[in-house]
């Protein structure tokens, strides 16, 4: 079977996004993960399908690296409505539908898109997990968040592995997000990603997941947080107080567009 793809990236958050209202696809847990595997295949965070859908612009399907279906990732929305807007699915302002959620999407800029985000849940603070004071917010994936003063320097792998794993507090998994409070409304962050199993270069529901609780926990002032992820890009998020309102906004790149044979 060949495939169109484009490769595309989200602050560093990379990504294979296939168009299946233009060719039909249907991909294997290991096709996808093989399509995901750096150097003997195409190489990304994660596989996107867009699909059609009968009231919204599009719907997004999201895999994980590791080939498996994945809970919402908000790089990966900010791309697929990046993509939807240079394809012609839709214009600078898309809506689409991913893990049974409603989603809309601005095209703010050139190759800049904001997303918002659904409604936290699920917050829960200071417990320990592997010997690391831990807080936990659901932003449409799981993101236990850590708060540490040597990010540069931290085993983001190490740790991040641990606590991804720890299947007594967490027995569907969890991305672990790593953050360094550098101002009043600016945040670092690195994130091990559950479905990768690595640190990523960015994560966008864990760039919202650490603005939200550094804001609850009053580590931060602002409603307006920018995130600086490993890539070194900034992720922005913007939220109401009462966080029922979220928006992310940053980076989302076309990289090259391709044919492989699956
Ligand atoms: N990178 C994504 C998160 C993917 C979620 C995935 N790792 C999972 O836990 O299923 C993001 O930008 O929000």
């Amino acid at each position: 079977m060949q495939i169109n793809f484009a490769k595309m990236s989200g602050a560093g958050n990379d990504f294979i996004v296939i168009d299946t209202m233009q060719q039909p696809v249907n991909l294997t847990e290991p096709q996808i993960l093989s399509l995901c595997t750096r150097r003997t295949g195409i190489g990304a965070d994660g596989l996107i399908l867009v699909e059609s859908s009968e009231t919204l612009d599009f719907s997004m399907r999201y895999y994980n690296a590791d080939g498996k279906p994945g809970s919402m990732c908000g790089n990966g929305g900010r791309c697929a409505a990046y993509f939807a807007y240079t394809t012609g699915i839709s214009g600078k302002t898309a809506s689409f539908q991913a893990n049974g959620d409603h989603y809309n999407a601005w095209i703010t800029d050139i190759e800049c898109v904001k997303l918002k985000m659904t409604v936290p849940d699920d917050f829960r603070s200071n417990f320990y997990a592997n010997g690391f004071s831990c807080h936990f917010v659901n932003t449409g994936s799981p993101h236990t968040i850590i708060y540490t003063e040597e990010l540069d320097t931290f085993n983001v792998e190490n740790a991040g592995s641990a606590i991804r794993n720890n299947s007594t507090l967490f027995p569907e998994g969890t991305n672990v997000n790593f953050l360094e409070v550098t101002g009043p409304d600016t945040l670092s962050v690195r994130t091990f990603e559950r479905g990768v199993e690595a640190e990523t270069l960015a994560c966008g529901t864990g760039a919202v997941a650490a603005a939200l609780m550094s804001y609850k926990l009053e580590k931060v002032s602002s409603t307006s947080i920018r995130v600086t992820v490993r890539s070194g890009d900034t992720l922005h998020v913007d939220f109401s107080d009462d966080m029922k309102e979220v928006f992310l906004s940053g980076p989302a790149k076309v990289v090259y567009t391709g044919t492989v044979n699956v």
